[in-house]
């Protein structure tokens, strides 16, 4: 199960992990453009020497209530960001945005894979993604950012809601010209699910391998593990990699992770129990 990603092929028939790079001002201490730019590209580079299989690029932040991005700010953070780390480490890069415009000039400049957490539902974005080649990660979130949280009831079961939802969303795909072998699922862990629904819908997870898809999980110090554990963001790995070892005997097979090196070390772990004690 390998995914052609911009020159890359990306070998899912193991476990593998996605760096997470923030290119938002509010990550970024001292803002600037340029302390900004410098600072990512170490940290990409960082990420890629711990082991790290690709870097997720993300130029807007979805936390509730954060200030919606317009198209040019969007473009300004993420573009000088993708084309160094495609032109200068060689990186596997999947850009997370559900701008369609940002998909086409992220892909045109060397992103190999498109990360939307509203699975392509803006106006123009499954052309933009069909247009793109790229691979696809189709994520499920219930309602938009500023309203998700306040409405977490479902009238179904998560696991319920998350498999109609996808299903969905890969038929819209095919439909529109989308190969379905190019497609990665993600549960969407956080957005507009309490901790209850979290906890059930992670314990269900293997439940998507219907879809014969491979499985994108990022809990990474999410408040399910906050929640689970009362502990503050910055304390939060020791949870994740609890949950990614879980999520790889599940069948998982790429972890979206701040903390790159150890979790390389849970998934490889894990995974050679899996697999009777092979070792990498
Ligand atoms: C872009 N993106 C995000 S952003 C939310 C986040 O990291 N919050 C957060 C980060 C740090 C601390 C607390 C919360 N989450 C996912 C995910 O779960 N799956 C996929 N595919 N993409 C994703």
């Amino acid at each position: 199960m390998s995914l052609e990603c911009a020159g890359h092929l990306l070998d899912l028939s193991r476990p593998r992990v996605m760096g997470i790079l923030n290119v938002t001002p509010d990550s970024f201490s001292d803002g600037g453009r340029s302390a900004t730019l410098d600072a990512a590209l170490r940290n990409a580079e960082q990420m890629l020497a711990d082991g790290a299989a690709m870097i997720d690029v993300g130029g807007e932040s979805t936390r509730p209530g954060a200030t919606p991005v317009s198209t040019e700010e969007e473009l300004e953070r993420v573009c000088p960001v993708v084309e160094r780390l495609v032109s200068e480490l060689g990186a596997l890069v999947s850009i997370d945005t559900s701008n369609p415009q940002v998909m086409r000039e992220t892909a045109r400049l060397g992103a190999g894979m498109i990360n939307d957490v509203r699975a392509l539902n803006r106006d123009g974005a499954l052309e933009a993604a069909a247009d793109s080649g790229l691979p696809v990660c189709l994520m499920h979130m219930r309602g938009e950012p500023d309203t998700m949280q306040q409405d977490t009831h479902y009238a179904q079961s998560i696991e319920q809601e998350v498999r109609t939802f996808l299903a969905a969303r890969i038929a819209a795909c095919e439909a529109a010209g989308i190969a379905r072998e190019r497609l990665l699922l993600d549960p969407g862990f956080g957005f507009g699910k309490s901790l209850q629904d979290n906890l059930r819908l992670y314990h269900r997870m293997a439940q998507l391998h219907e879809f014969n898809l491979p499985l994108l999980i990022g809990t990474s110090r999410k408040s399910m593990i906050g929640n689970a554990l009362g502990r503050a963001v910055e304390d939060r790995l020791a949870g994740n990699l609890a949950l990614t070892a879980l999520a790889v005997r599940d069948g998982a097979r790429l972890f979206r992770v701040h903390d790159v090196a150890p979790t390389v070390d849970a998934v490889d772990m894990a995974w050679a129990v899996l697999q009777e004690g092979t070792i990498r």
